[in-house]
């Protein structure tokens, strides 16, 4: 898939204000109320990983979830990534609720 420039990537971010595009990569940090809340939205989105194939780098410290998505066959962003990212938007946005 090809790479999108950042012209195109800057576009897509303006409809996921959560995400920021830097070191070839887009990031966000979601922040929830307790680890429990935290580690049920990661079981959430892994199974919509798996569902599309493709697969964040992300970290968890307690209810703290950083990540990042980048295609690393593509060596940089491609659609698939903002795929991702919305799909994560929505299950996040659902525990906001
Ligand atoms: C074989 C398989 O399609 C690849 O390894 C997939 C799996 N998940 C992936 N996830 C991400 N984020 N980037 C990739 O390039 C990628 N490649």
């Amino acid at each position: 898939m090809n790479t999108l420039t950042e012209n195109e990537i800057e576009q897509r971010l303006l409809r996921l204000p959560e995400w920021d595009y830097f070191d070839n990569a887009i990031h966000a940090e979601f922040e929830f109320d307790n680890f429990k809340d935290c580690f049920s939205a990661m079981s959430r989105i892994a199974f919509e990983c798996e569902a599309l194939n493709h697969h964040p780098d992300w970290t968890n410290v307690y209810n703290v979830l950083k990540i990042s998505i980048s295609t690393h066959d593509a060596n940089g962003v491609t659609e698939k990534d903002f795929k991702l990212a919305h799909a994560i938007e929505a299950i996040v946005e659902e525990d906001e609720e």
